[in-house]
């Protein structure tokens, strides 16, 4: 998947939603614990009801590895079916890795080609070394946490080094890294009055943005400041729209959610002209 397929996507449904799979097995319908792999039947359920309102889906991996093996077997289900049924569509690993070189290596394997996802996310405190060698691997993104949508992101990320915001320095930083254009970066949308300064150190890059819905995040602000010429935004929504309904409606209610997401976006991209 390249920044053309991502963006002829968004063009043709209207939307830059990207739907969290953050699949909890406490909150899915009671009626699904039957299933021989309830978190698969309930994301294939939610899947086959919300893709033509999204461009990407994003698997939070910590709701599989909760569950050991059988959580990476509903994971690697869930991805199988995403690019054998909906090809066109980006889906991102939310597993926010970062470690020495050598070992980002194989976690840009297990996740680029074994699972075969279009992009990760990627933590980028310990720098170049450990993010380039994502970086490596073409028509696929690496998707770095710059500002993120939790309280706990004023703890070092707005932090002052050298007369400069922590977050911007990672910015910069992460712009000479090599197949830097093979980038995109996290900017929780609690934090949208940020997006101003953020695009005058990355006026292009696509931008995953989270904290729409469960964390209160507006989508209206997030779009003043960091919409692009080419859109450059990937909103996600996970929770509000995956635990609508607890039941047997659950995936038309999941639907309905996101068609209402869907529809303001499209009105953000008309407004955008
Ligand atoms: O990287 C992320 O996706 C992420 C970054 C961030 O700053 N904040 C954030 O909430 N997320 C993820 O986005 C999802 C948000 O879920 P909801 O709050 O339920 O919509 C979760 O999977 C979080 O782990």
């Amino acid at each position: 998947m390249n920044t053309t397929d991502l963006l002829d996507q968004i063009e043709k449904k209207g939307s830059f939603l990207c739907i969290g799979l953050d699949t909890d097995q406490e909150k899915i319908p009671p009626h699904l614990l039957d299933e021989p792999d309830p978190i698969f039947a309930f994301n294939k359920a939610i899947i086959d009801a919300t893709h033509h309102l999204c461009v990407a889906y994003k698997p939070n991996t910590a709701f599989y590895e909760a569950y050991g093996l059988k959580g990476w077997e509903s994971l690697s289900r869930t991805i199988e079916y995403l690019n054998s049924s909906y090809p066109h569509l980006l889906t991102i690993a939310d597993a926010k890795r970062g470690d020495i070189g050598n070992t980002a290596t194989r976690y840009a394997e297990a996740f680029f080609n074994d699972l075969n996802f279009d992009a990760v996310t990627v933590a980028p405190y310990m720098g170049r070394d450990s993010v380039e060698p994502f970086l490596k691997f073409p028509d696929k993104f690496t998707i770095l946490l710059a500002l993120t949508s939790n309280a706990g992101a004023f703890d070092f990320q707005t932090r002052e080094v050298d007369g400069q915001a922590l977050y911007k320095i990672v910015l910069e930083t992460a712009l000479t890294y090599e197949h830097s254009d093979r980038l995109m970066f996290v900017v929780g949308a609690t934090k949208a009055e940020f997006l101003k300064e953020i695009r005058k150190i990355v006026p292009e890059h696509f931008l995953l943005v989270p904290g729409v819905g469960a964390q209160g995040g507006s989508l209206e602000e997030v779009c003043k400041y960091g919409m692009t010429d080419r859109v450059g935004l990937l909103v996600n929504s996970s929770r509000k729209i995956l635990y609508a309904s607890r039941e047997k409606d659950f995936a038309e209610a999941a639907a309905r959610e996101a068609e209402g997401l869907q529809k303001a976006m499209k009105k953000e991209l008309i407004k955008r002209g």
